[in-house]
């Protein structure tokens, strides 16, 4: 109805009296701007998602922990200019808290870890399935809301840490049918940045702006990149060498400006041969160009790209070191990476891959008279107590709508209970695919 006084929607009877009239206003049936609803096509299509997610944090012994979606805005304000704190989806509630919807779970992990203190026993192995959020001007049209799984490995020091994790993350491509010729790693670490501004003595309080302000290259000008990293107190010819590094593709063209002293060196040519050993060399590369957008991270960083290059990172990932002493907690080392539900879907489509998801309701049980729908019920207890999915008919329907609803739903039997058969304490089980059909007794149901 439009709201008029008087009886809305139409229908007739004694609920919409004329004097019950309350205002109806018809409201917005869409969701908040950038976020999504999930109806059981798509809610079909991320239970799958979600459930491979899973299933290969299992395969690697990790343990799912959940957080709440609200955090204290605490937690996610760094100083070095990322574009997830300019998005913050911050507010102050009821009792005058700054709070934010979670950005990211990593904060939140960092948090539960430092909680928990002593009581968790190294290394920690968790996972986590969370909708994180932001809050961005729609004039770009972006969702405001994605999925994210994450992996953490908390307590271990060396590289192997993350080649466990980029490893958990071909499993998970390969079970879904992405191959390394769909999507590759491009591999870098953050110490060949800090050995660069060492040698220019730069200080190391600039290290995460100047991530972040380097992670920016390809998505605006390179004349505002040396800009902004003179301005963040950069020198012009450390730039310049910067930039230099940072276009190295190859760990020999690397070892040879670093020198093989180094930690980035050493610990970038360990990852790749320990990639030959897991058995994912073909998909990894080595690209000094990759910083992540996340100013905490303080080693190896990767993120999953589509090698036809039209998409967006996959996911992405890298050490931490430093967190959990900023937070106040014991300085653990931690790695971990997002992986997020929306750009796997456009790579899924884009490569045919999306699984066919259909509704599957084994039995179909009906009535097929008004005074048997007792017995109808019966015969759906009977079968869902033994586990078998039932789509009871809850009322007297035609049979030609009864095989329609049947088709529609995928079942693969049609119970029907008849009165001369339920006097004799059977039902017809009819089997839709073939069209056979028999009497059961009631007991012998499976
Ligand atoms: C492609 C996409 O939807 N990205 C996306 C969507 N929502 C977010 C929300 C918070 C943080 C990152 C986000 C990223």
């Amino acid at each position: 109805s439009t709201g008029e006084n008087g009886s809305g929607g139409g229908r007739s009877g004694a609920l919409s009296s004329p004097a019950i009239t309350e205002e109806v206003q018809k409201i917005d049936v869409n969701p908040p701007k950038g976020t999504r609803d999930f109806p059981p096509e798509e809610m079909r299509l991320r239970t799958w998602l979600f459930r491979n997610f899973r299933e290969v944090s299992r395969l690697f012994g990790f343990e799912e922990v959940d957080f709440p979606v609200l955090e204290s805005e605490a937690l996610f304000i760094r100083k070095a200019g990322e574009e997830i704190r300019d998005q913050l989806y911050c507010f102050e509630d009821r009792g005058n808290r700054r709070v934010a919807l979670r950005p990211e779970l990593t904060p939140s992990l960092a948090r539960l870890v430092i909680q928990k203190g002593k009581s968790v026993s190294l290394p920690l192995k968790w996972f986590a399935v969370g909708q994180c959020w932001r809050y961005e001007r729609m004039t770009r049209g972006r969702r405001r809301e994605h999925y994210q799984w994450n992996m953490d490995i908390i307590g271990v020091p060396e590289v192997m840490a993350e080649a466990e994790l980029i490893s958990s993350i071909v499993t998970f491509f390969k079970r879904i049918g992405i191959t390394a010729s769909d999507v590759g790693f491009k591999v870098s670490s953050r110490k060949v940045l800090q050995e660069v501004l060492r040698c220019y003595s730069v200080p190391e309080s600039l290290f995460g702006k100047v991530c972040i302000i380097i992670d920016k290259i390809g998505k605006i000008p390179m004349d505002d990149i040396k800009k902004d990293l003179m301005s963040a107190g950069v020198s012009e010819e450390a730039v310049e060498e910067l930039l230099q590094v940072l276009s190295i593709k190859s760990l020999t063209k690397l070892e040879e400006i670093l020198g093989g002293a180094g930690e980035a060196v050493a610990e970038l040519k360990k990852l790749f041969s320990l990639a030959e050993k897991f058995g994912y060399s073909e998909w990894i590369e080595f690209d000094a160009s990759i910083v992540r957008g996340l100013a905490y991270y303080t080693g190896i960083v990767f993120e999953g790209f589509d090698r036809e290059g039209k998409l967006r990172a996959i996911c992405g990932g890298g050490r931490y070191d430093r967190l959990l002493s900023t937070f106040g907690g014991d300085d653990l080392p931690a790695c971990g990476f997002g992986f997020g539900d929306a750009v796997i879907v456009e790579l899924l489509k884009d490569r045919g891959l999306l699984p066919e998801l259909s509704l599957q309701v084994e039995n179909i049980v009906c009535a097929l008279d008004v005074n048997l729908q007792g017995a109808a019920a019966r015969v759906a207890s009977i079968l869902r107590e033994k586990s078998q999915s039932v789509e009871l008919v809850l009322e007297s329907k035609p049979l030609k709508w009864v095989f329609k609803r049947a088709a529609r739903i995928n079942a693969h039997k049609l119970i029907l209970v008849g009165s001369s058969e339920w006097q004799r304490g059977m039902v017809v089980v009819k089997i839709l695919s073939s069209g056979e059909q028999y009497e059961v007794k009631l007991d012998e149901l499976e």
